[in-house]
């Protein structure tokens, strides 16, 4: 609803920040300026993912009151990847609730790649938190069903909710990072080594496996974070999938971890909970307002998307959705930040 809260005859939407009135411009806006972009590299250590189009750029806002705005690529389907940690993640807590979750898997950074081995000795074991793959795993073993089959089905149900749609495998990814992922296999014996999984790391390993390769689009990503954002429940089917204790937990690990090793200067210049896929999905939660979600396959030397964290990072400023800015007023005159200029 719009309504003349200023006096003199100017419309400001109700409810939100003064930059969701024109939120459709601002995210054709975003792809017009980064679509050009061509850094990054195009993940291949999942082969499949080489053949990627380096030029696919796709992004959408969901807004907490269901209206969706997206622009280019918005509807080309990618396998999810490490954006699913977040969901299982939640899925976990709610089967669980966090201390436990909390106590096998924690919430601390390790500053360390996503896939690292040493993380895990440095810590006798300790996978530390849920976005890294050790954590990952730990995580995934948790989920709840009597065979790994039961526990997948939970998985893609659970992601397939707060998508708002059904959630379907790529056969082809899924086989291509079956075939080469030993590191994962690796990291999975290391933590049953340690005690901290009791499950077949092995069948663990391909339920994970499996949730990474679930095919999603930037539309999905920004209504499961929607949902996350609004509490549980999601904003275009209206059906509850977490609590809303859940999500604030879920959330405040994103913050701390959701951007691998950048999840610093991400926090510092963007001020919103976000998870990145290798795949080149990016999902950005403003809580209490929306979400942005964006894909396009080149990558950082850290595994996050160039054009989508550029395109958030835009979208962050001019929509006023940093967590920590005190003014509801959206400054027209601060500065673009290095992560929208391409120089962080
Ligand atoms: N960062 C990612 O998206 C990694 C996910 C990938 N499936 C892996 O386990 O290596």
């Amino acid at each position: 609803m719009d309504v003349d809260v200023t006096g003199v005859g100017q419309a400001v939407s109700t409810g939100t920040l003064p930059g969701w009135d024109r939120v459709e411009q601002l995210v054709r806006e975003a792809y017009e300026r980064y679509r050009g972009h061509d850094d990054g590299v195009v993940a291949d250590y999942i082969p499949v993912l080489a053949e990627a189009d380096p030029a696919w750029f796709g992004l959408c806002v969901a807004e907490s009151g269901g209206q969706v705005h997206g622009a280019g690529d918005e509807d080309v389907e990618f396998s999810v990847q490490s954006i699913s940690k977040a969901f299982v993640y939640a899925l976990v807590c709610e089967a669980f609730g966090h201390q436990d979750v909390l106590d096998r898997v924690g919430v601390n950074g390790t500053g360390l790649p996503f896939n690292s081995v040493m993380a895990i000795e440095l810590h006798q074991g300790h996978p530390m938190n849920p976005m890294v793959n050790a954590g990952a795993l730990a995580t995934t073993a948790m989920v709840p069903g009597a065979t790994p089959a039961e526990q997948w089905e939970h998985v893609r149900t659970g992601l397939s909710r707060f998508a708002g749609r059904q959630l379907e495998l790529d056969g082809v990814v899924y086989r291509s990072e079956s075939e080469t992922n030993t590191r994962n296999k690796a990291i999975a014996r290391l933590l049953q080594s340690y005690g901290r999984i009791e499950a077949d790391p092995l069948q663990v390993v391909d339920v994970y496996t499996r949730q990474c390769a679930l095919r999603v689009t930037a539309r999905d990503l920004a209504v499961m974070g929607a949902t996350l954002a609004d509490g549980g429940v999601n904003p275009i089917t209206g059906e509850r999938v977490v609590s809303a204790h859940v999500c604030r937990d879920t959330l405040a690990v994103l913050a701390a971890t959701g951007m691998y090793e950048r999840s610093g200067e991400w926090l510092f210049e963007i001020g919103l909970p976000a998870k990145s896929g290798v795949a080149g999905g990016i999902v950005a939660v403003a809580p209490g307002k929306g979400a942005i979600g964006t894909f396009s396959p080149p990558l950082d030397p850290a595994g996050n998307s160039v054009r989508g964290q550029r395109a958030t990072a835009y979208l962050s400023r001019t929509l006023g959705l940093n967590v920590f800015a005190s003014s509801v007023h959206v400054d027209e005159r601060q500065p673009a930040t290095e992560h929208e200029e391409g120089t962080a």
